[in-house]
């Protein structure tokens, strides 16, 4: 809608001016009405006569359509009729020169294809312009390779001898040259059509012709050579085609830049050549992963002309005598709209490039009807499409322009077929410029073509006048004939010297004779030796040449068995890429496979570790109460005991304070403790003040640095230590000590019997004058349990209080001295 606002170019003046001066020709357009596919219903397009037909719609009071055409075609016209109706004047015109479009328009199995190729009984228009063109050009075909494209799309013209050459060349070539499309294209295709073979009156003796043919398709906006040499990737598979640009030759007319043109010779090579083109078709669109009829194809038959030298062996090289005519028969796609295709993704894509293109199409026509009508002077945007840019010069001017609507006269097509019908009615208001250049061209080839003929003809008269005079010159006579001459009398003086005189005329006349014969005969000897020389010479150049030949054959056939054996070499090759490729597909099936299983597996462990974890701490909550509950219950039960021992203790203070009354000596207590009971027992370090470090800290805020190894394990004894370190660390830096002024190192070790002993020593720290710290260990406190188990066993086995162990008796003692202490 934007492009639509946007405000239009104006054509220079002399364009304009140029058009409205030229003649010009209606866009002929011809409607071909199917037969119905849809028995049970009415035919919605009615065929009133040879032009007219009538659009109906389903119901009876629906509005009828009535449309006008150059010619309607009813769904029993013969593709015979319809060739000679529309198609058989282009190829005459083709012959004479001048550029044709010619382009079926309608919705999917309107029959489109059918009327550009058709079937091989039922031939359409491709395979009878084909037809017609070598059965008029063949009695006047220029050798293979004579002309060669330029690759601007002009054409350059070669002697005989080096097309022969070039022919050689490329017949012994394809065989070294691997499988491709030229190769290919030698693949006898058998296509007999049936055809009638008519041919064309305009075919001009003195020239000759060659037709080349170039095979294109436009698929969503991209143009690709059906003919081109296929493209192989390093496994030998086929590459998918590529796209070619568009570019204006010198005369200003559009063309496929790069394509192939292959020049073909007979109407089978030719069919062959579509054949091939079609596979290619097939092939291109299973890799672009198209359908065939959402694609434009474009078939060029190109005829080449020039006239023959004066030799009549040669055609004349000049570049400016060669013309170049082309047909292009053009099988659009399905016109149907977007919404009808009820497609999306790639085939949505596909309908929308083929609506803008066809619509493009459609613009494009409309703006040169207005300008023809109104004498405006837009510009017209062929460029919006590849399809309107490969026709621009068709529409310039450059040759005639006809189409042929196929409508399918279904109900259900009602719709479709109006806009058909519409957009060919606006086409038929389009009027092309008629070029006048092919006559020009034709003219100057004419003339020449005739110069040279005169010229041929005049040299042979020529060299036969030449021959006879030569001939004649020269003199064989002896003389003149005797005259009637009579001897009477033997006196007779002037009869007899006249004849003595002619007689010796006649022996001269004959001795020059006999001088020029020897003369010529000996002349005739040389240059029979010189012909014999130069025979032998030949012949000599003649076995040379064999003898060459055969060995280049034999070279060729030697490269063809390489070429054999490197083929089925590369056989194996692909063979064996296929099967690794498979394999490799397959290993990497396992791998996505064991990936997936391994992903699976590792989310069951980490599910697994979390629950696990979860079951842990459950677990260690659990038994940390359990383990609290047992302890206070333990506690309670050993403060029940100590109560027991305290209460002991106390009777016996009270024994022992009567004792002293009445008995003062010591007495040990006889009741053993059934309970072992955790003791902190000061022990004093040699030298140490004792009993104020066994006290807690005498300053009034210590710093305590705890060294607790790592190893440390605690201990669940009853009395615990009561200092609260101010710093805890396993391994003390000199840092750490600096900071602190009390030093509590826990030390554990294993008594004999087998139980941990947890010794705390305490220090303080000094710091030296050198600015060190120096720590004076002052009290160990020892922290250890005993088994009452263990104990029991050990006062079972022993008989008497005076064989109780040295370890006993310092419980006992130890004891005493609890006792002891407090007592005092
Ligand atoms: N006039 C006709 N007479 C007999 N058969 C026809 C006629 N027109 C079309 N057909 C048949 O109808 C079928 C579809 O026709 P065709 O392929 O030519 O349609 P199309 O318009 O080219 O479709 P697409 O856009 O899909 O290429 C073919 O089998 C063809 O043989």
């Amino acid at each position: 809608l934007n492009k639509a606002m946007k405000p239009q170019r104006k054509l220079p003046r002399k364009f304009n001016s140029q058009l409205s001066n030229a003649q010009t020709d209606p866009v002929e357009v011809f409607a071909r009405i199917r037969n119905k596919t849809v028995d049970n219903q009415d035919a919605c397009i009615q065929v009133i006569n040879d032009t007219t037909i009538h659009l109906v719609g389903a119901n009876a009071d629906s509005k009828v359509t009535e449309c006008q055409f150059s010619r309607v075609f009813a769904a029993e016209v013969s593709q015979k009729l319809l060739f000679d109706s529309v198609a058989q004047s282009m190829v005459d015109d083709l012959i004479r020169g001048k550029n044709g479009l010619l382009f079926t328009y309608g919705v999917t199995s309107s029959g489109k294809t059918y009327t550009m190729t058709g079937s091989l009984e039922e031939p359409g228009f491709l395979p009878r312009c084909l037809d017609m063109l070598f059965n008029s050009t063949k009695p006047v075909q220029a050798s293979k390779y004579v002309f060669v494209p330029d690759g601007m799309n002009g054409f350059c013209v070669q002697s005989e001898a080096e097309a022969l050459l070039e022919k050689q060349e490329r017949e012994i070539l394809p065989q070294l040259t691997p499988k491709n499309a030229s190769r290919m294209r030698h693949r006898n295709v058998d296509l007999r059509y049936d055809l009638e073979h008519c041919q064309s009156e305009n075919v001009n003796p003195e020239c000759r012709y060659s037709v080349f043919v170039s095979y294109v398709e436009i698929y969503n906006d991209y143009v690709y050579d059906l003919l081109g040499e296929v493209q192989l990737d390093p496994f030998q598979r086929p590459k998918p085609p590529q796209s070619k640009r568009l570019r204006e030759d010198k005369k200003k007319n559009m063309f496929v830049y790069g394509v192939s043109q292959i020049e073909v010779t007979s109407t089978e090579e030719a069919f062959a050549v579509f054949q091939q083109g079609q596979e290619r078709r097939r092939i291109a669109h299973t890799q672009l992963n198209a359908e065939s009829s959402r694609s434009h194809s474009i078939l060029n038959i190109r005829l080449v002309q020039a006239p023959l030298d004066p030799l009549g062996e040669d055609l004349l090289q000049e570049k400016s005598l060669i013309c170049a005519s082309q047909l292009s028969l053009v099988d659009l796609a399905g016109s149907e709209r977007m919404t009808r295709t009820g497609a999306g993704g790639e085939r949505l894509r596909e309908a929308g490039n083929i609506n803008s293109s066809l619509m493009t199409l459609r613009r494009c026509l409309e703006q040169l009807r207005e300008n023809q009508k109104g004498g405006g002077n837009e510009m017209i945007k062929y460029r919006n499409s590849k399809l309107t840019h490969l026709f621009k010069s068709y529409f310039e001017g450059h040759g005639t322009v006809k189409m042929v609507v196929c409508l399918n006269p279904n109900m259900a097509e009602h719709d479709e077929n109006l806009h058909v019908v519409q957009f060919a009615e606006m086409a038929q208001q389009v009027e092309v410029a008629r070029s006048e250049d092919f006559r020009v061209d034709r003219e100057s080839i004419k003339k020449k073509a005739l110069e040279a003929k005169a010229k041929r003809e005049e040299d042979r008269k020529k060299q036969l006048n030449d021959g006879e005079s030569d001939w004649e010159a020269t003199d064989y006579c002896l003389g003149p004939s005797f005259p009637n001459l009579e001897v009477v009398d033997s006196a007779d003086n002037r009869t007899i010297p006249f004849l003595i005189s002619m007689l010796e005329n006649r022996i001269e006349n004959m001795s020059s004779i006999k001088r020029s014969a020897k003369h010529f005969g000996s002349l005739f000897r040389t240059n029979l030796n010189a012909g014999s020389q130069h025979d032998q010479e030949l012949q000599q150049k003649l076995r040379d040449c064999e003898n060459d030949l055969g060995l280049k054959g034999k070279e060729v056939n030697k490269m063809e068995r390489q070429v054999k054996k490197l083929e089925s070499k590369n056989q194996v090759l692909t063979r064996t890429t296929q099967v690794f490729e498979k394999e490799k597909k397959q290993l990497q099936e396992q791998l996505s496979e064991a990936e997936s299983q391994l992903k699976s597996s590792l989310s069951d462990t980490r599910r697994l570790e979390s629950k696990i974890k979860g079951a842990v701490a459950n677990t260690k909550a659990h038994v940390e109460k359990e383990c609290d509950k047992r302890v206070r219950s333990v506690q309670a039960e050993m403060q029940e005991k100590m109560w027991v021992k305290d209460e002991r203790l106390r009777q016996l203070k009270n024994i022992i304070s009567t004792g002293r009354e009445g008995r003062p000596t010591t007495r040990r207590c006889q009741t053993p403790l059934k309970q072992p009971i955790s003791s902190a027992t000061p022990t004093p370090v040699p030298g140490a003040p004792i009993a104020p470090k066994h006290r807690r800290s005498c300053s009034n805020n210590p710093n305590w640095l705890a060294h607790l190894p790592s190893s440390t394990i605690q201990t669940e004894t009853i009395l615990q230590p009561a200092i609260r370190p101010n710093r805890v660390v396993n391994v003390p830096s000199p840092k750490d000590v600096a900071g602190a002024s009390k030093y509590l190192l826990t030390h554990q070790s294993e008594d004999k019997d087998g139980e941990i002993e947890t010794q705390l020593v305490k220090g303080e720290v000094f710091h030296t004058r050198s600015g060190g710290q120096q720590v004076q260990f002052v009290d160990i406190e020892t922290l250890k349990q005993h088994d009452p188990k263990k104990i029991d066993r050990k006062r079972r086995s022993t008989t008497s209080v005076d064989e109780v162990s040295a370890d006993e008796q310092s419980s006992w003692t130890d004891v005493e001295t609890r006792v002891n202490i407090n007592l005092d």
